[in-house]
């Protein structure tokens, strides 16, 4: 098994009297991307936040691994829009040499926007620029808040597809909240479907026939990604683990149609 990077033990995250986040468990472990999916007010964030230790745990249990290094890509960049400030400036705020901001920049590809100002970048670009300050850190685990936000369908599918080369790259762990179900399918390991609690989690095959997962996207979701057929060249026990010797999740050679 691989190195376990952060693990909630039956977290719940109340505001006043309001449950955002109710007993959730999860591991991350280096090597994995998880997918966190649900509807609007879920309590995504808010448990990526946990993750992170940037919000509290009402109760339950946080661990992170040791010394760990996180990237995080949040949903919003709040900028003072009268400040003036340059890519360049902002990448140099990570207090990381030049030539390394320089060289995130040019693995998620910006480079050419070094001198062109924070405020005026489009979207697709903002996200690129964030994901570079993430990774300038050399992070042991990447969390994404929306990372494809902004960024047109092709655009979305790259993104997926480096957030994927970066995980091998750094051997980080990867845990991200998305709204494109489809690319989700496509380009994870582990989805955990919630709303306020953990529907369902499991692999992107398996995930679309749950009744819960049903329950949360309605039919009509569940029918269009069913179409995923995920042929493992392993199996799994009813837990989702990967049955002993027949392979391993990060070394499988998955087909997807
Ligand atoms: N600091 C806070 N104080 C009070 N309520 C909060 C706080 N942070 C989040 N909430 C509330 O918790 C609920 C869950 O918010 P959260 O941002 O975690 O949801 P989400 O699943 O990420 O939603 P979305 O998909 O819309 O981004 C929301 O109703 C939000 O208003």
């Amino acid at each position: 098994m691989t190195e376990a990077l952060a693990n909630l033990e039956g977290v719940t995250v109340q505001f006043d009297d309001r449950l955002v986040v109710n007993r959730v468990s999860l591991t991350v472990h280096r090597g994995d991307i998880i997918t966190i999916i649900g509807p609007n007010g879920a309590g995504k964030t808010t448990l990526i936040k946990t993750v992170l230790g940037l919000q509290r745990a009402t109760s339950g249990k946080v661990s992170r691994a040791p010394g760990l290094v996180t990237g995080y890509v949040p949903q919003h960049l709040t900028l003072e829009a009268t400040l003036p400030l340059s890519v360049r400036r902002f990448m140099l705020l990570s207090g990381k040499p030049l030539a390394d901001c320089e060289a995130a920049l040019a693995r998620t590809g910006v480079s050419h926007l070094l001198e062109a100002s924070v405020h005026h970048l489009s979207g697709g670009e903002k996200q690129r620029l964030l994901l570079a300050r993430a990774l300038v850190r050399k992070p042991d685990l990447l969390v994404l808040d929306e990372p494809a936000q902004g960024v047109d369908i092709n655009g979305q599918a790259a993104l997926y597809e480096l957030i994927r080369e970066l995980r091998d790259e750094l051997h980080c762990g990867v845990i991200m909240i998305s709204h494109d179900l489809h690319l989700v399918m496509a380009a994870t390991d582990k989805v955990i479907c919630l709303n306020q609690h953990v529907c369902c989690s499991g692999y992107p095959a398996d995930i679309s026939h749950d009744p819960a997962f049903i329950e949360t996207f309605g039919h009509q979701v569940a029918e269009s990604l069913a179409v995923y057929h995920h042929h493992h060249n392993h199996q799994h026990n009813l837990h989702g683990d990967v049955v002993a010797g027949t392979g391993h999740q990060g070394a499988c050679n998955h087909e997807h149609h």
